[in-house]
């Protein structure tokens, strides 16, 4: 019996999600999170989709992610579907991080793990538990492949004049200082889908892809290619965060610095975890932004303001850049869930041909779908964007080619 099956880790700085994902039928065997690692509030939430054992938790101190790990490991163990399960192909790992040298899945050795280890400075919430998700499924299971995905990857084919910053080319060089863009998965996915949504191949269409989580990205996506996309060296660059600040004048951190008497370390845990809706109004759930802002709270109406002002400027840099658009398509957490920001991100930009219908706008929904009027010359789509699938595939499709 050949493996189909594939366990997709994404861990980020306090979390990890995770899938079990039979690549025989794209069926989901189990998915679960585990969240607050490192707090005594840590909670594992395990979900069995096959054989019909319902939702489980687990509550009480996970120390690390290699505790929460082992906890992830133990829970599937005990519906039968362990990581010494014979029909385990490949563990397919997220990782944020991959420079200018890790540009496609691979295989992870330990050369690779040295290099995602160098990157930590670019990407400190993410490449650590990354490297400790790959070595913890290591130890675990140390005969299976494992698969890193980078979220680079996508955007490594930008072109040079978006992707360079306009500094000095030596120091640059040296330094590898240069735009990476994040969230890559998400991007090339959604693309794709949205082709399909509009009937279209993916070389046919040019799209601005809006992925709104935690973390924030859009990107420029012409006929299946990244032309460009708002992070940058780091995942800190860009549009308004649930923690972070986006864009701001990088002298802001030398006044900082100079005036403040901040340290480096406390700007970068400013602007990174302290910064973006949380910063300006002490919430960074969209959910209850929007509940504060039905109760006529200033600092939430303002907060949700910034973040709607930086979104349609990119909306309008990437229509710029891309000359014609077919579509704006909104995923993740946010792009997904939340109608007033898909609503308000493109008011007042029917000249640009984009527009919303209300009720296809407020109608909920798993599935991909339009939400502009049918006489709009830009559509408008919702695509629910899958990285643990695509992750999966893309682990798969590398050990089955071995
Ligand atoms: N129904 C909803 N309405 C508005 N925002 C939502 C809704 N559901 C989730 N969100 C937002 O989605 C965010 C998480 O998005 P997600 O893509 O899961 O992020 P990440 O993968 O970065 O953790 C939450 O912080 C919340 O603001
Ligand atoms: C790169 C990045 O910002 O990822 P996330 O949204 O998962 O924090
Ligand atoms: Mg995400």
């Amino acid at each position: 019996m050949t493996p189909t099956r594939v366990l997709v880790l994404n861990s980020g700085s306090s979390s990890v999600k995770y899938q079990l994902i039979d690549m025989a039928d794209r069926s989901r065997l189990a998915v679960g999170l585990a969240e607050r690692i490192g707090e005594e509030t840590s909670a594992l939430h395990h979900e069995p989709l096959a054989g019909g054992g319902g939702k489980r938790e687990r509550h009480g101190r996970l120390a690390d992610h290699d505790a929460a790990l082992e906890a992830i490991a133990e829970e599937l163990a005990a519906d039968g579907m362990g990581l010494d399960s014979p029909e385990l192909a490949v563990i397919g790992h997220r990782v944020v991080h991959g420079g200018l040298k890790l540009t496609v899945p691979t295989l992870v050795d330990d050369a690779m793990l040295k290099e995602i280890e160098r990157l930590i400075p670019v990407a400190p919430l993410h490449n650590p538990a990354n490297v400790t998700g790959i070595r913890t499924a290591q130890r675990l299971r140390p005969d299976l492949p494992q698969v890193a995905v980078f979220d680079t990857a996508f955007h490594s084919a930008m072109p040079e004049h978006a992707a360079r910053y306009a500094i000095d080319v030596e120091t640059a060089d040296a330094h590898r200082v240069r735009r990476y863009g994040f969230h890559g998965t998400s991007h090339a996915y959604v693309s794709r889908k949205a082709a399909e949504l509009l009937g279209k191949d993916p070389s046919e269409v040019n799209l601005i892809v809006l992925h709104l989580g935690n973390g924030a990205s859009a990107s420029a996506v012409r006929g299946g290619r990244c032309e460009d996309t708002s992070m940058g060296l780091t995942p800190l660059e860009g549009l308004v965060m649930g923690t972070r600040s986006g864009d701001i004048d990088p002298a802001v951190v030398f006044h900082l610095g100079r005036v403040a008497g901040m340290s480096m370390d406390e700007v970068d845990e400013l602007l990174n975890k302290r910064s973006g809706l949380l910063g300006l109004c002490g919430d960074n759930d969209m959910r209850q932004i929007r509940r504060r802002m039905a109760e006529g709270d200033a600092a939430a109406r303002l907060a949700f303001d910034i973040y709607i002002h930086r979104l349609k400027k990119y909306i309008g840099a990437y229509y710029a850049v891309l000359g014609t658009v077919d579509a704006v398509v909104f995923t993740a957490g946010v792009g997904e869930n939340s109608a007033p920001v898909r609503e308000a991100a493109v008011a007042g930009l029917e000249e640009l041909g984009l527009a919303v219908d209300g009720e296809l706008n407020a109608a909920g929904g798993k599935e991909a779908r339009l939400i502009s009027p049918s006489y709009a010359r830009v559509k408008v789509a919702v695509v629910p964007t899958d990285e643990e699938l695509e992750i999966a595939e893309q682990s798969y499709a590398l050990v089955a080619s071995r």
